[in-house]
């Protein structure tokens, strides 16, 4: 384990460490990681802080009985629980503290991800520790991440963390839900995101909790996928703290993959927001998978969904797998009209030919295993 030989790393705070008693804040477990966290920036090391738990901590201010909250008073609650989040995280630490509050529009539109990207390397480099949430009070169902987990990974595939620290309130990846199967073992390292390993991952077991294992996983797909190590370690036990320290092993640890992705490529297929779909021919899905190649008009076969100029489409092969994910150079309405023509073709159809290809090569991304 590389241990504080990071040199910039991500740590995400879950709800239940925030607001252990189900509401309000406490500094029961935020104590030892804020310790964590002023060691490592006194060794030098880079620290931006996800942090859960508005909605919780705003449950202290209102009682709402209604189980599941509905949308609109998980937003009323995280708008109070916020500030009373970061007071707390303010008050334990001796760094100024700076609120980001992120959807995934935010990270999904080019430019305001790359100001995202430089006011957190600004905080980092003046020594100011970030404190990311999700904008849980704008955020709809189609603007945002949804969990921390993954907003966490995103995050750290901004700054280009070394590791993504996700602090729960359990060991770390069991075979199973150690809180319903006794038989559970805990797996300290994972070397491939495989489909046996998504089969152990269960739900969050309080209702304070959004998403279980089931998106510490993902979050250490999208992670690790970009070369940023993800550890899973129990968040309620200041021995864990101590062991990173150390650089002693603890939790479960997802191995980084090899990666030769750009970061504009990195952006595209993490943080860009893809919901159209555009059906290639089998010679363009050929092409595009395996030579390498750019996507002519003529390669596409039917456009689904809308999107503009600059959007990132999904690219399906002909038996509607996803294969890609590229930016259009073309609106879907410019598309539908253009589509199984040759690119010489496209001026006379449309009055004008902006490009010469539908989604050009370098702002397409192959998925893998596709
Ligand atoms: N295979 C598994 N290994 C460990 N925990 C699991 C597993 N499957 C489901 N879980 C549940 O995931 C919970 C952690 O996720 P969650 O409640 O969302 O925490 P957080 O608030 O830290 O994000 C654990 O407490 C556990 O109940
Ligand atoms: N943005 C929400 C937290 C969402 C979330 O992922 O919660 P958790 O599973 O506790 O990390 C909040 O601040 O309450």
């Amino acid at each position: 384990m590389a241990g504080v030989s990071w040199k910039r790393i991500v740590i995400k705070v879950g709800s239940a460490l925030i607001a252990p008693a189900g509401k309000g804040t406490s500094t029961r477990y935020l104590l030892a990681i804020a310790r964590f966290i002023s060691e490592c920036k006194l060794r030098g090391v880079e620290v931006v802080l996800v942090s859960s738990g508005s909605v919780a901590a705003g449950r202290s201010a209102i009682e709402f009985t209604h189980q599941p909250l509905p949308i609109n008073v998980k937003q009323a609650l995280a708008a109070i629980g916020q500030a009373q989040m970061m007071a707390t995280w303010s008050q334990l630490l001796d760094w100024p503290c700076a609120q980001i509050l992120l959807t995934h529009a935010d990270l999904a539109d080019r430019r305001r991800y790359l100001n995202i990207d430089n006011t957190l390397r600004t905080l980092l480099s003046h020594g100011a520790l970030p404190i990311v949430n999700e904008n849980d009070t704008v955020a709809t169902k189609e603007l945002r991440v949804g969990d921390n987990d993954n907003l966490a990974a995103m995050v750290a595939s901004v700054v280009e963390a070394d590791a993504l620290i996700i602090c729960s309130d359990v060991d770390g990846l069991y075979t199973a839900n150690p809180r319903t199967d006794a038989t559970a073992q805990l797996i300290p390292r994972v070397e491939a995101l495989t489909a046996d390993i998504y089969a152990m991952a269960g739900g969050s077991h309080h209702s304070t909790g959004t998403g279980g294992m089931v998106t510490k996983l993902q979050a250490a797909d999208k992670a690790t996928a970009v070369g940023i190590e993800t550890l899973i370690i129990n968040g309620q036990r200041a021995q864990s703290f101590e062991a990173l320290l150390n650089g002693e092993a603890i939790g479960t640890l997802f191995a980084a993959r090899k990666t030769t992705l750009s970061a504009k490529k990195h952006w595209l297929l993490h943080s860009s927001k893809a919901s159209a779909e555009v059906w290639l021919d089998q010679g363009a899905a050929q092409a595009v998978q395996h030579k390498g190649a750019s996507l002519l008009a003529k390669g596409v076969s039917q456009v689904q969904g809308e999107f503009d100029k600059g959007d990132a489409v999904w690219l399906l092969a002909p038996d509607g797998s996803k294969i890609a994910k590229g930016v259009s150079q073309y609106n879907a309405a410019e598309l539908n009209k253009i589509k199984g023509i040759h690119s010489d073709q496209i001026a006379a159809v449309l009055g004008y030919c902006p490009s010469e290809v539908a989604v050009h090569r370098d702002d397409l991304v192959v998925l893998q295993g596709a």
